[in-house]
């Protein structure tokens, strides 16, 4: 559910025309919707309100401050995983005790101004990772909270690029180090593990694999448990999918209810790190046909919006419902949309069926507040777009349209 519709046959974000958006702002242009951020996070947060536990929301997925902030507000923690994520969410003033760390690739620096910022907890994906921790912990007088990835080999049937649970894939550790590692904690002083993570991908359209993981943890922590290990948390990650196109991924209710009933009774404190079920359909990319073209083979549509801008059609082949901001009522054509970067791998829709468009039209691309923003670049020298937040008739600009002077700016000599 969300708050792009058409009323008076138009679309509105929420109580704003787009057109009027657009032409204050111009296109490319990502515009969210404030109201769905709240409802979406309301919708899942309350999901697990039986259990003791907290959201913490996953920056990757849309990391503008003025996101975080919004989110922070309605008390949500952040997943991160950069020190560039952690800067935002300390910038957003995020308490570091609701932030958790994850991500294969944790640099000294980065370790560094977490053990600083006293985040709540890293998330560990490999032996070495856990031993720098230990080390330079020791060398800061600190002590890292921790918990270890595990990757329990469960096949989260979503696309290969977004699976993460995999013994194939580079997340986590395998169960059998895992549990020597945690047996060999007490050796690291630096340490104190007080929990235990999992994420296994992203866009699970099914229940299935999270309780197939679930199961496989719960075990992990009673053989945890039969030590003596004291455990405080459960991170199950993220993962949760969204519609969009004719997916039915279970509400967030209903996920929660799994789960509640799966972990009531049991005292652990449960962190979840959603990030596509909050942001994704709280977004939209507004785009204006620049050209149409007609091919012996195809009908092109030649938009303003690249892969450049959202990426997620080009690199995963994925759908992205795209209508029109003014429906005209005219018949349907089959068109591939494209940008227009010099890829022929630039697009946002192959073969769609779309009421006939004529250039200077505006389009609305739907379900981009996650992974759209966030993924986009400068490729063949493209400013990036401008961000919008829309809350009922008001309108912030959280991000201003880059300039070609921003292109170069870091390309200057002093
Ligand atoms: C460690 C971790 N947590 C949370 C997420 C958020 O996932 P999603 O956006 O699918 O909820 C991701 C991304 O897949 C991730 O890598
Ligand atoms: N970027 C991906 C999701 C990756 C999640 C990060 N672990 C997407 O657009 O679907």
């Amino acid at each position: 559910m969300h708050f792009f519709e058409y009323r008076e046959n138009q679309l509105f974000a929420e109580q704003v025309p787009v057109t009027t958006l657009a032409k204050e702002y111009g296109t490319p242009l990502y515009v969210y919707s404030a109201k769905t951020l709240k409802r979406h996070f309301n919708a899942y947060d309350s999901a697990f309100s039986e259990l003791n536990h907290m959201t913490c929301y996953s920056v990757k997925a849309n990391s503008n401050i003025h996101v975080l902030k919004l989110l922070g507000s309605m008390g949500a923690g952040m997943d991160i995983v950069s020190g560039g994520e952690l800067y935002r969410a300390l910038k957003a003033g995020i308490s570091p005790q609701k932030i958790v760390y994850s991500g294969v690739g944790k640099r000294p620096e980065e370790i560094a101004q977490a053990l600083e910022a006293d985040i709540l907890m890293f998330n560990v994906e490999s032996v070495q990772e856990l031993e720098r921790i230990n080390d330079m912990a020791l060398r800061m007088g600190k002590v890292a909270r921790i918990s270890l990835r595990i990757n329990p080999d469960v096949d989260p049937k979503t696309h290969p690029y977004i699976s993460t649970g995999m013994e194939k894939n580079k997340f986590g550790i395998d169960m059998k180090t895992s549990f020597s590692l945690y047996k060999k904690a007490k050796d690291f002083s630096g340490i104190q593990p007080i929990g235990i993570d999992c994420h296994i991908g992203s866009q699970l359209t099914t229940v299935e694999p999270f309780l197939e993981a679930l199961d496989k943890i719960l075990e992990f922590y009673n053989e945890l448990c039969s030590w003596g290990l004291c455990i405080e948390y459960l991170d199950l990650g993220g993962g949760l999918g969204i519609t969009y196109e004719e997916e039915k991924p279970p509400h967030p209710k209903e996920f929660g209810e799994l789960l509640t009933s799966r972990l009531k009774g049991i005292p652990l404190k449960l962190i979840l790190e959603p990030g596509r079920s909050i942001a994704g359909n709280a977004g939209i990319l507004v785009t204006e046909v620049i050209y149409t073209k007609d091919t012996p083979s195809k009908h092109f549509l030649i938009v303003d919006a690249a892969m450049n801008d959202l990426v997620r059609p080009s690199l995963y082949g994925s759908y992205h419902r795209i209508a029109e901001v003014l429906p005209q009522g005219r018949p349907l054509q089959s068109y591939d949309i494209v940008g227009p970067i010099c890829e022929s791998g630039d697009f946002l829709a192959r073969d769609r069926e779309l009421a006939q468009c004529e250039s200077g039209e505006l389009l609305a691309c739907f379900s981009a507040g996650a992974y759209g923003f966030t993924m986009s670049s400068n490729y063949n020298s493209r400013p990036r777009a401008c961000e919008l937040l829309v809350d009922g008739a008001n309108v912030h600009c959280i991000r201003r349209r880059e300039s070609y002077q921003d292109l170069i700016a870091l390309e200057e000599k002093e």
